[in-house]
């Protein structure tokens, strides 16, 4: 199966790279910054005792001149709209599209432009961020991808990615329930990210003063209020690991509290400000992540 990840970023390049440790034939479209990175350094994986280096096979964006079997798509959703006419040359009817970006907006975006049956679902969760140099740094050993069908019937090639994906090193589960699977990672990633943000702190600084934990908890319990009013509530089994994650002295910060301590611009609208419209449209009342929202906005709007 020929796979070609856009994005070979901290999500992309991870488990990119693992695809091509396995021998999988994996090519990432890359900008020209990034290709040149690849070109010089390779694709490195380092952190948790790690030195992988490995040579990928690049396509520069312009330059695709045929259809792929599978896309993986890991930018960040500021990035969203021209990746997908940088990556639209690679689709073909028979090509499916799997996306690992936080929340649900992109899908819209995706399937107006591909059609639904060609978009799967997908949850990424991994700890990795790009180091200066380039290199994909591992900041804790969470590796693991959802997949799945939105439309029933499944696309016939569902069985075909799933051999792609699995045994490349890291865990893969395929969902009979993905849009529910995303669903609770939002939920995840809007905890986490949403703490960090609100109280400018990794969940470890927040818990570790009085009041911390029971703040954590209560955005656990808003985003998952949202969930559960839109029709997904959030599994017992996930809901518990979101609530362990919050509460964990241990536990960092998310991908996008380093974007803003970067002064990078963050997911805001598609993690925070689409919950909450949501939560506005279904009667929920979700102060501390209406909150978040209006900070990231204002953020986003002062680095312009
Ligand atoms: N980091 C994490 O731990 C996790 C992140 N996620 C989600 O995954 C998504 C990606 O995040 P993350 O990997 O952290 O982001 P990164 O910024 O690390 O990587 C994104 C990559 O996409 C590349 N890119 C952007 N636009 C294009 C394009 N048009 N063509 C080719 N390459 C392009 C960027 O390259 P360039 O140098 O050219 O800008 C960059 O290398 C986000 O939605 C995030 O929320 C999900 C789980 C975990
Ligand atoms: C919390 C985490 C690492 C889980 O994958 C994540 O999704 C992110 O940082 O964006």
């Amino acid at each position: 199966m020929r796979i070609l990840v856009v994005g070979a970023g901290a999500t992309g390049g991870y488990f990119g790279g693992r695809l091509l440790q396995a021998g999988r034939d994996v090519t990432f479209l890359v900008r020209p910054g990034r290709a040149k990175v690849l070109r010089d350094s390779g694709l490195r994986i380092v952190g948790l005792g790690e030195e992988t280096v490995l040579t990928p096979s690049l396509a520069e964006t312009g330059t695709l001149d045929g259809t792929y079997d599978l896309v993986l798509l890991a930018v960040k959703a500021t990035g969203l709209a021209a990746a997908i006419d940088d990556f639209a040359p690679a689709v073909g009817p028979e090509t499916l599209v799997l996306p690992f970006l936080n929340g649900l907006a992109h899908l819209d975006a995706l399937d107006a432009r591909f059609g639904e049956g060609a978009v799967l679902g997908g949850v990424a969760k991994v700890m990795t961020t790009l180091d200066d140099d380039g290199a994909i740094r591992r900041l804790g050993p969470l590796q693991h991808l959802t997949y799945g069908a939105r439309t029933e019937p499944a696309p016939p090639r569902l069985a075909d990615v799933g051999a792609a994906l699995e045994g490349a090193g890291f865990p893969v589960v395929r969902s009979a329930r993905i849009t529910e699977a995303m669903w609770a990672k939002w939920v995840f990633i809007a905890a986490i990210g949403g703490i960090n943000s609100l109280l400018r702190g990794t969940i470890g600084d927040v818990v570790a003063v009085p009041a911390g934990a029971e703040l954590a908890e209560a955005v656990v319990a808003e985003a998952a209020a949202v969930a559960e009013a839109a029709g997904y509530p959030v599994p017992a089994a996930d809901l518990e690991t979101t609530r362990k994650t919050v509460t964990d002295p241990a536990m960092g910060g998310s991908s996008l509290y380093r974007d803003l301590l970067g002064g990078h611009p963050v997911e805001g609208e598609q993690i925070f400000g689409d919950l909450t419209a949501r939560a506005r449209a279904l009667g929920v009342a979700t102060p501390l992540l209406d909150l978040v929202s209006l900070q990231l906005r204002v953020h986003n709007h002062r680095i312009g």
